[in-house]
């Protein structure tokens, strides 16, 4: 028997897209990426907080579910994920395209400039990829030889220029450390790693991205806020852009500060608004 032909009728519009089209699938996976990185941030803020309490059990226990959704290792895959897919790729492009008329002044024969990447996932960015950089990357936890695994809060004070660098990078890090004290040393702790000595006429300069929520929505840091804790650590801001999730931004490090420190200060009350803050401790 001849086997019954099919009936080939273009399916209507209105039953939905053919199915060679599968948004469906991507936006999913973007939806579960975004999940498990809010996810680990929010268990890592519970960690800090059972920590500062002294509740051993309950650190143990997060410590436990952090693990259960596969812990820095997939937060880590999840990230690099995540940017390729919707947070506009490798934030170190833009990092080179706004230093580059400095840059434009290296010849081969001169040393190259120090780059300290903290939170480095890989070793084939836009930064690893300009000739006068020498870039050192570091992470919590390494993904490729190319990293080295350290916390940057950890790593040995320099004891000589050598030791420092011309430029910080901290993409999407300062969100990552849980607590708001933790986030203010870092970034008094950068200033310890910079230096002016260079081979072409550079002032020292950090980086940062962080997504626009942690100062459009939070009760306790605003592009102002940001502005003071930063200016009164000797920084100047020279650039800074916004797409619709991050926020980027290259300062200089002038080296004219006036120390001071910044509680967790209400700015922005409202019941929507998140508790991302920032402490700045004077010393
Ligand atoms: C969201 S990922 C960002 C990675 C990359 N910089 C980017 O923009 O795509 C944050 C990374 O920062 C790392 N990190 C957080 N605190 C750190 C610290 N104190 N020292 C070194 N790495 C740190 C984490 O391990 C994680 O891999």
């Amino acid at each position: 028997m001849a086997p019954k032909s099919r009936s080939k009728r273009p399916s209507l519009l209105s039953k939905g897209r053919p199915p060679t089209v599968k948004p469906k699938q991507a936006a999913l996976s973007a939806k579960a990426t975004r999940n498990l990185i809010r996810s680990h941030h929010q268990l890592l803020k519970a960690r800090a907080q059972a920590e500062k309490a002294g509740d051993a059990a309950k650190v143990s226990s997060i410590d436990a579910q952090i693990q259960a959704n596969g812990g820095l290792d997939s937060y880590q895959i999840a990230s690099k994920l995540g940017q390729s897919m919707d947070r506009g790729g490798d934030s170190s492009k833009l990092l080179i395209d706004w230093i580059k008329p400095q840059l434009d002044q290296w010849k081969p024969e001169l040393p190259k400039l120090r780059v300290l990447e903290v939170g480095a996932l890989s070793t084939k960015n836009a930064c690893s990829r300009t000739p006068s950089l020498d870039v050192t990357r570091i992470d919590l936890n390494s993904q490729e030889p190319g990293i080295l695994q350290q916390d940057f809060m950890e790593r040995p004070l320099p004891s000589s220029d050598e030791e420092r660098f011309n430029i910080i990078s901290l993409s999407l890090v300062l969100n990552y450390v849980p607590d708001a004290t933790g986030r203010g040393d870092m970034l008094k702790r950068c200033v310890q790693f910079l230096t002016s000595q260079c081979s072409i006429s550079f002032t020292p300069t950090l980086f940062f991205v962080l997504p626009v929520a942690c100062v459009d929505n939070s009760r306790y840091v605003t592009e102002e806020r940001l502005l003071d804790i930063l200016s009164s650590l000797g920084f100047h801001l020279v650039q800074t852009k916004r797409s619709n999730k991050l926020i980027y931004q290259l300062w200089n490090y002038t080296g004219e500060s006036s120390p001071r420190s910044f509680k967790k200060e209400m700015l922005n009350p409202g019941a929507k608004r998140n508790n991302f803050a920032i402490v700045l401790r004077e010393g």
